[in-house]
């Protein structure tokens, strides 16, 4: 049987982020990433820190942990990394929860396509800004939203850019225009992802918020934009696994 490098499953929680945020799921977060952003908050993926907690497991494997973790008290399951784009095998475990009647999400940077993206409910692609340090390959992202956009309906694939200061929403701006026809959202970057002081860290994503909010509201050019924050991290911090 094939399988994946898992670093962590838990749940059940909220999605924190993006389309569907609220949406009680479990999450899998798979090990391995072929990018490296400055302020990655899941870092222990791809960094060498994490390499004693990843499991190689496959698709059955895997829903025998989320079952057991879950219960029956689960309908929806996001699959994050690291980039779980890199991982081809991956179709084994989607067609499974897929079997079971579970929605699946999907976290991924849209620097790789597999044709597994066809099976994701709820896909958000999230091309990175300048401040992460990395350069995006937009021959790359304009493949992957032509097929998703031949393929599946529009309503399923959204794109979330993260902001942490001007350079970096231009950028998102860039985006915006250049797929005007997927759902498109704005999240607040969080520059300070190691403090455990709750508090602190939770007034400045407020204000941090308040000027992405301000921002955006003001500009004419964005106009069919959803502005949110990482809810989890206002209720938990920077808490892994939650
Ligand atoms: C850890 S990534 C894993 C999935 C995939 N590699 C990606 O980047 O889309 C999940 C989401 O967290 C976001 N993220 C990572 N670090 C962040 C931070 N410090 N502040 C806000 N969002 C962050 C990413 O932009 C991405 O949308
Ligand atoms: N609650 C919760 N929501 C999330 N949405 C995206 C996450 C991720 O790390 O990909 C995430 C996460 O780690 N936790
Ligand atoms: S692409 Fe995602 S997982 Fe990879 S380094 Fe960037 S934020 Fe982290
Ligand atoms: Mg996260």
């Amino acid at each position: 049987m094939s399988k994946v490098p898992v670093m962590e499953i838990f749940g059940p929680t909220i999605q924190g982020e993006g389309m569907v945020i609220g949406q009680k799921t479990m999450f899998v977060r798979t090990a391995g990433c072929d990018y490296s952003c400055s302020w990655c908050d899941s870092a222990f993926t791809w960094d060498g820190s994490g390499k004693d907690l990843i499991k190689q497991m496959d698709a059955e494997e895997i829903w025998q942990e989320l079952k057991a973790l879950g219960g029956d008290g689960f309908s929806f399951v996001t699959i994050s990394g690291g980039n779980p784009a890199l991982l081809k095998n991956l179709h084994y475990l989607i067609d499974l929860l897929r079997e079971n009647n579970i929605k699946v999400a999907l976290e991924t940077q849209g620097s790789k396509w597999q044709d597994w993206f066809l099976n994701i409910d709820e896909l958000t692609i999230s091309p990175k800004p300048p401040s992460s340090g990395m350069v995006t390959d937009f021959d790359a992202l304009d493949m992957i939203i032509n097929k998703l956009k031949e393929e599946v309906p529009a309503q399923s694939a959204s794109l979330k850019v993260v902001v942490f200061d001007d350079h970096d929403y231009e950028y998102a701006k860039k985006v915006h225009k250049r797929y005007q026809e997927v759902p498109f959202f704005l999240q607040v970057g969080n520059d300070d992802n190691q403090t455990t002081d709750k508090q602190h860290l939770i007034s400045q994503l407020l204000q941090r918020y308040e000027w992405l909010i301000n921002k955006s509201m003001l500009d004419d050019e964005v106009r069919n934009v959803k502005v949110l924050p990482q809810l989890h991290t206002y209720i938990w911090g920077n808490k892994r696994g939650v």
